[in-house]
């Protein structure tokens, strides 16, 4: 199952600055873990933004929810979702 996800980073802005980098790492370590089994199938910056748009192929919404809770900034991200399927016009065949 496919899902387009919007993720909005804010850090707070006292934050100690170690604390922050570790939580950037650990965050990436996870991302591309979740790359590399294929299920974070898609990570573009927003440009100009602490945000991103990813697409995300996981076998269902309960499994998206525990995968983005278990992010390590899950709790200074604002998150949106949204499902996609095929569309009728799409001529690409990796479409799953
Ligand atoms: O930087 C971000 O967009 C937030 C998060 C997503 C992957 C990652 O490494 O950090």
């Amino acid at each position: 199952m496919l899902f387009h996800v919007k993720m909005i980073v804010k850090l707070p802005v006292d934050m100690d600055p170690a604390k922050a980098a570790t939580l950037k790492a650990d965050e990436k370590e996870l991302a591309q873990g979740l790359m590399r089994e294929g299920k974070w199938r898609h990570l573009w910056r927003i440009a100009g933004q602490y945000a991103n748009y990813s697409v995300f192929d996981v076998a269902s919404v309960q499994e998206l929810h525990d995968t983005l809770m278990q992010l390590p900034l899950f709790p200074y991200m604002e998150i949106e979702v949204n499902p996609l399927c095929r569309h009728p016009s799409s001529i690409r065949e990796d479409d799953t």
